[in-house]
Parts: structure tokens; C-alpha cells; sequence
């Protein structure tokens, strides 16, 4: 088995740190600094561009893909980004590269890779990227995406066993939570969820990122905080579903009273989906389970919410896609999530009519009454762990036993 990361040690030039805090004025960091890494961000969108800005700041050597090659010679020239958080300007410490790939040799150089770019494109640019690694020289995995890949109703863990191997697998880390990208470029205090299946690399992660204004809590089901940061997603647009449509009242309390209710039997459903995978239920009291449920259910800064208002109103979703400029990874999370839960046979009515609005056509107003008349319905109920569930099958293609998983769940 080859051993990931065991020949790499991050760069750790001592230099002054360069860090600039936005709006909100916080204290130094209690805790030692930590090393200064070389991150190469894959994704030059809202979210890639936030985490190399806070990256940046946080005294790292970043570079920012794209693949777009008039964002590398605008980035560069103007420290902007033309297309998302256009009035932000970017530290100089920063770096735009792309169009092309980061090569062998840039990725060499680099102690993380970090994917901000939609599950959808992940598996072509993994497969791009794996003849590119050198095995003896790995650098630190790090994911940040929230969907399931439509076609396959894989997690980003297993886009990366089949991409780039188990080995690979095992030691990559996925950062999840209530993370609006508009907000931490500002510097608004953010807390998320970083999990791996290895301990060990969930702190490195975290250290890299950890400051007061960005605060990591380690785990190691990763495929609970997957589950929970992609389908809350689809929550989200139930949510923006449900206020959309108003019921003649849409004063700010009763939006709340909607997204309550919303929120409270989302979290329900996701945990009995989440533990009929194989995922721990208490993964979904999580930063990244309930935490970022309350947020992206409740905020119109939520795209999936936006997508979920604007059916609401009445508007077609080729429409809303069109012009939403930014990606709603709920909508294809949707479809996928759908074969999951028929697959699994568990009861999940919110997810089925936010897939049926979607991809059959159903009328918001009718979905929505349909689940208002349901009888009388025992409130919690939790399946019994699968033993072989859908989770059990992914730690065997990781070459983990049945014990393993069963430490993370
Ligand atoms: N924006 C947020 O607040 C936020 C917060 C947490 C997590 N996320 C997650 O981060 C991921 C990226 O979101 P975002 O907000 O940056 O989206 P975005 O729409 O703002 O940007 C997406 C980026 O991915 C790039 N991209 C799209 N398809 C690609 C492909 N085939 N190959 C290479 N690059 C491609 C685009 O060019 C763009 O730069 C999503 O999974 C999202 O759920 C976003
Ligand atoms: O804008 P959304 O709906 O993709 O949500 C962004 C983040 O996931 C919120 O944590």
C-alpha cells in the first residue's frame, strides 16, 4: 500500500504574517500559527475565490486555477475577479494560474490541492489530474464541494477511489458547513465541519485553515458530512419552494414559522437517509448537517434557496438556471439523491416532491399541499443501520473492513 503524505512535510518559512481582517475587527489567534503552505485552489468561482482570498490572508502561498484563460490575465493584472465577488480586491500574495491544468511539476510544488468546483466536473478533472501525481510526493486532498454526481449517485469519495484510487481516498478531506462565500470574504465569523477518514489528516486541514475568524471541527465520517452538505441542498430549495409560494402571509415571521417547520422535518429525513447510507446520525448535528441546514434554509444568499423561491413564484427552472449565474448544487443533487432514497426505501417525502417539481413537472402548489394532507405520521423514526448499505460497500472499495466503518458510524 503506498503511504500518502508520509515523505511530504509542509513549507514552514517562518515570515511575518500579512493578514488584513475585513469589517469585523478580531483578535490574534491564541493558538501557534500554522505553517505556511503552498495551496493550489482548484476553482476560481465564488467559493474557490473566498477560500484563496481567506488563504492568503492567513499568510499561505496560494494559487488560483482556472480554466478560463482571460480570469488568469485579469486576476493577475487587476488582483479582481471579473465574474464573482467582483468588487472584492484580492491580495497580491495571490496568484491566478490556468487555463490549462496545474501541471506535474506545479503540483509538486504544492502541499494541498483545493477543489472548489461542482461535484458534476469533478470526476473528468480527477481523471485528468491522476497522471499528473506523483505517488512519493502527495499533496494534501482537500474538498469542498456539496453534491452527489447524477450518474453514478456517487460521493466525492467515491468520484476519487475511481479517479485517483483508494490510497487517495483514504487521506482526502472534505471541509462542510454554514459557509456563504459572500460572507467569509468579509471576514464574518464562519465554523465548519472537516472530516477524513484519517484523524491526522482532518487536523492538517484544519491548520490550514483554522484561525478565529474561521474555526474547524475535526471528524471522521466523511461520508456523513457529504450526505449532510448535499442534501441540505435540496432542503434548501423546499424552503425557497414554500416561501415563494407565500400562502397570502410572507411577513418575515411567518417565512420563519415555514423554514422552521422546513428545517426541523428536513433534518428528520436527512438522518434517516444519512443512516440508512451508513453515515453516523449525530454527523447530522453537525456544522455541517443541522448548522448549515438552519442557514441555507432560512437566507435568500442561498442559491438553492433562490432556485427554490423563484419555482415559488412560478418561474421555469431553465429559466432560473439561465440566469442564476453561479451553480445550485441541489438541483442535480436532486436527481441523484431520488435513485438513493428508492434504493434504500426509506421516507422521504420533502426530497421526493422537491425531485418531482424538478424532473416530472409537478405543480409547487400542489406538491406542497399533497405533503401538508399526509394522516397523522410518527415523528422520529430512525432505520436500523444497514449493514450493507450503500457506506458499507464504499469502505470495501477503500479497502476498509467492516469494523472500520463501524468506528466512524
Ligand atoms: N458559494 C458558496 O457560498 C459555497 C459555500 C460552500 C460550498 N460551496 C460549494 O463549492 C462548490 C463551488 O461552488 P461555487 O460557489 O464556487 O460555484 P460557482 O458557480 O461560483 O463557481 C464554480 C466554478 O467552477 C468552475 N467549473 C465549473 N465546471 C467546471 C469544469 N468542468 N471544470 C473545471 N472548472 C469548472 C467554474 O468555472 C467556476 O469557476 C459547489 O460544490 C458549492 O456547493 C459553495
Ligand atoms: O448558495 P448555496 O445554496 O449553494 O449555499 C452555499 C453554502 O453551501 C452555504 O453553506
Amino acid at each position: 500500500m503506498t503511504s500518502v503524505h508520509s515523505t511530504r512535510t509542509f513549507h514552514s518559512t517562518p515570515t511575518a504574517p500579512c493578514r488584513r481582517v475585513g469589517s469585523l475587527s478580531m483578535p490574534s489567534p491564541t493558538c501557534s500559527p500554522p505553517p505556511k503552505s503552498r495551496i493550489c485552489v482548484l476553482g476560481a468561482g465564488n467559493f474557490g475565490s473566498c477560500l484563496a482570498d481567506h488563504l492568503g490572508d492567513s499568510d499561505h502561498d496560494v494559487l488560483l486555477w482556472s480554466r478560463s484563460e482571460d480570469f488568469v490575465k485579469f486576476f493577475n493584472e487587476h488582483h479582481k475577479n471579473p465574474e464573482y465577488l467582483t468588487d472584492h480586491e484580492f491580495p497580491e500574495c495571490i496568484t491566478a494560474v490556468g487555463p490549462d491544468l496545474p501541471s506535474a511539476e506545479l503540483i509538486r510544488s504544492v502541499d494541498v490541492l483545493l477543489f472548489a468546483i461542482p461535484t458534476e466536473a469533478l470526476r473528468e478533472t480527477l481523471t485528468k489530474l491522476r497522471p499528473r501525481l506523483d505517488e512519493k510526493a502527495l499533496p494534501l486532498f482537500i474538498f469542498v464541494n456539496k453534491g452527489i454526481e447524477i450518474s453514478t449517485r456517487a460521493l466525492t469519495l467515491e468520484i476519487l477511489a475511481d479517479t485517483c484510487g483508494a490510497d487517495i481516498a483514504r487521506v482526502s478531506t472534505f471541509i462542510s458547513g454554514p459557509s456563504f462565500a459572500k460572507e467569509i470574504i468579509r471576514r464574518q465569523p464562519t465554523s465548519v465541519s472537516v472530516a477524513s477518514l484519517s484523524q491526522e489528516h482532518a487536523e492538517r486541514a484544519s491548520q490550514v485553515f483554522h484561525q478565529p475568524w474561521f474555526r474547524c471541527y475535526t471528524g471522521v465520517d466523511p461520508i456523513g458530512i457529504e450526505l449532510a452538505g448535499a442534501l441540505k441542498n435540496v432542503y434548501a430549495i423546499a424552503a425557497g419552494m414554500a416561501d415563494g409560494l407565500g400562502f397570502e402571509n410572507n411577513t418575515r415571521a411567518t417565512r420563519l414559522m415555514r423554514s422552521t417547520v422546513l428545517i426541523t422535518r428536513g433534518l428528520g429525513e436527512m438522518t434517516r437517509i444519512g443512516t440508512a447510507y451508513g453515515a453516523s446520525p449525530l454527523t447530522f448535528l453537525s456544522l455541517a448537517g443541522v448548522g448549515d441546514l438552519f442557514l441555507t434554509c432560512s437566507s435568500p444568499t442561498s442559491r438553492n434557496y433562490t432556485v427554490g423561491y423563484r419555482l415559488g413564484k412560478g418561474e421555469q427552472l431553465d429559466e432560473i438556471i439561465r440566469t442564476l449565474g453561479s451553480v445550485a448544487e441541489g438541483v442535480t443533487t436532486a436527481k441523484g439523491l431520488k435513485q438513493i432514497i428508492d434504493d434504500l426505501g426509506v421516507n422521504a417525502r420533502i426530497a421526493t416532491a422537491v425531485y418531482e417539481v424538478l424532473y416530472e413537472g409537478k405543480n409547487v402548489k400542489e406538491q406542497a399541499e399533497t405533503l401538508m394532507n399526509f394522516p397523522v405520521m410518527t415523528e422520529l423514526e430512525l432505520p436500523e443501520k444497514n449493514p450493507n448499505g450503500p457506506a458499507r460497500k464504499l469502505m470495501q472499495k477503500l479497502g476498509l473492513g467492516e469494523d472500520d466503518a463501524g468506528k466512524r458510524a
